[in-house]
Order: structure tokens, then C-alpha cells, then sequence
């Protein structure tokens, strides 16, 4: 059964939903015998919400992601984006991993605009307007703080430096989904903190319906208008957390009584086998 706890500080805003669950199951088969993953997940995120999955290792969090993407068909039940089921990969999602695998021979802008490249909606329209998109990137590049490296190479950027790129070639395209798989696990706590005000910069400006897979429970509370936690395989949802803070957060609200409490309530729900 879900739960809910609610930290009113402020009345949410109920928008119409974007991404729904309807009683969504998946099972992969191990040594030949299916292995159910996820079972009866029902959920539904709304416009410009941003929302966050947390849980057990193994528990098929990456795997509701590439669901939602349309990487991985849908075992049971639907997933649906605008009242449509996903049946194949969206174009209009946006995607950043733990790895942000930028292409060494591309320089930091050439890698934010690859997405327009390779996504066929997007390609002709980048060649007859190359320069109106590239102004997009470099917009995107300096919300980030690296307009004075979009010519420099991967080799010449940090991890954390890579990890902004990643984040502005997920947006480049203007995408009405951002999916999130650990982006900022590789990273050191205090350059994680920053890209967590970052992202949220970035996600109030596109306002982009974005889901982040995370095992950070400070990260997830503190991106999240909700949290979702899910049990352990084969899982099913087992808490949701409303997060009303007001936006935009700061890392000292990550010390008040209320977020603390949130931390504590999220920690509890998490099980292990
Ligand atoms: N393509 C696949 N074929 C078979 N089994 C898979 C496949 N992808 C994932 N699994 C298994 O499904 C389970 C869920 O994997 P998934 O990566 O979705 O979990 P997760 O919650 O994201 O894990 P973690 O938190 O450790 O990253 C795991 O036991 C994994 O081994």
C-alpha cells in the first residue's frame, strides 16, 4: 500500500498528467526462467513536474527508465505518455547517465548539438538554421558556467565540467521528457551539491517533465516536487513523498527541521532483501 506524507509549506498545483503507470509489471528471463522485476506500478507525473525514483540496488529503477524511454517494452500494463502508450524510443526525451560519454574528437559545443544530428525530426531544421542552434547551445553552455569552453575537447574538461555538457546535450533538442539514470554518482558531495542548484536552474528554465533515477536521498529531496520509493524486487511502490519546500531550494534548506525530516521518513521505506 502507498503512504504519503505531505510537508505542506505550500499548496501544490495539480497539472494534468504527462507520463503515466497503469499497472505496469516487467519480468526479464534469468538462466532461462522469468524473473519478475516490477509488479502493479501505477503512477503519473504531471506537466513541468520533476520527480525522483529511489530504492534498493536491483530493484528495476533503471529499467523504469528505459521503459519511459521506449528502450525497453513494457511487460504488463501501459505506459503512456500524453494518454498515448510508449511503443517505441521517444524523440521528444531527453536522456543523461551516470557516464556522460561525450565523443572525444567533438568539441564541448559540437557534443551539445549531436542530439539535433542524430534525432531525424531535428536534422534538417539544424542544417538550414545551424547558427540559431548553435546560439541555443551556447545559451544552454553558459546557464551551465562553460561558455568560455564550448571549443575546448573532453580530454581538457573535469568530470563535473563533462557532466554540465551532458546535461545541456540532453536539453538541446528542447525534449518534453528529461530522464535522469544517477547523473552526478561519479561525482565528489561538494561538486554533486553544485550540480544539483544547476539542474535545477536548468529544469526551471526548459520546464521539462523530468524523472531522475537516484540513490542520493538529499539529491532526490532536494530536485523533487515527489519521491518515489520503490521496495525491493520484485518491487512495487511502496511510499510517496510530496516535497513542498519552496523553489528555488538552497543547500541550507538541506539542514532545516522539515528537510531532515523528509530524509528520515524516505530512509525508513527503504528496504533491503
Ligand atoms: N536486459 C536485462 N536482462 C536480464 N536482466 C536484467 C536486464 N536489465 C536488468 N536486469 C536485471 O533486472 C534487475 C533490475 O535491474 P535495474 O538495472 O533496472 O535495477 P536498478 O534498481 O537500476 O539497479 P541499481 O540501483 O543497482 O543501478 C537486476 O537484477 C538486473 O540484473
Amino acid at each position: 500500500m502507498t503512504e504519503q506524507l505531505s510537508l505542506a509549506t505550500s499548496p501544490q498545483v495539480e497539472t494534468a498528467a504527462v507520463l503515466e503507470f497503469r499497472d505496469v509489471g516487467l519480468q526479464y528471463r534469468m538462466s532461462g526462467r522469468p524473473m519478475p522485476v516490477i509488479e502493479h506500478i501505477s503512477l503519473s507525473v504531471g506537466e513541468a513536474e520533476f520527480v525522483s525514483i529511489v530504492g534498493p540496488s536491483g530493484c528495476g529503477k533503471t529499467s523504469l527508465l528505459r521503459m519511459i524511454s521506449g528502450l525497453n517494452p513494457v511487460g504488463k500494463g501501459q505506459v503512456c505518455f500524453r494518454g498515448e502508450p510508449i511503443t517505441k524510443p521517444l524523440s521528444s526525451v531527453g536522456i543523461a547517465f551516470q557516464n556522460p560519454v561525450l565523443l572525444p574528437w567533438r568539441t564541448t559545443l559540437q557534443n551539445v548539438l549531436l542530439p539535433l544530428e542524430v534525432v531525424p525530426t531535428h536534422r534538417r531544421q539544424l542544417k538550414n538554421q545551424r547558427s540559431r542552434y548553435e546560439t541555443m547551445a551556447q545559451d544552454l553552455l553558459a546557464t551551465v558556467g562553460l561558455e568560455d569552453f564550448q571549443h575546448h575537447y573532453p580530454r581538457q574538461l573535469s568530470g563535473g565540467m563533462k557532466q554540465r555538457a551532458s546535461l545541456c546535450r540532453a536539453l538541446i533538442h528542447q525534449p518534453e521528457l528529461l530522464l535522469l539514470d544517477e547523473p552526478f554518482a561519479a561525482l565528489d558531495a561538494f561538486t554533486r551539491e553544485e550540480m544539483w542548484e544547476l539542474l535545477q536552474r536548468l529544469w526551471a528554465r526548459s520546464q521539462c517533465t523530468s524523472v531522475l533515477v537516484t540513490h542520493n536521498l538529499r539529491e532526490a529531496i532536494f530536485l523533487s516536487d515527489t519521491v518515489y520509493v520503490m521496495g525491493p524486487r520484485p518491487s512495487q511502490m511502496v511510499y510517496t513523498l510530496k516535497v513542498d519546500l519552496p523553489r528555488p531550494r538552497t543547500l541550507d534548506m538541506c539542514f532545516t527541521e522539515d528537510f531532515h525530516q523528509m530524509y528520515t521518513e524516505l530512509r525508513q521505506h527503504i528496504q533491503r532483501k
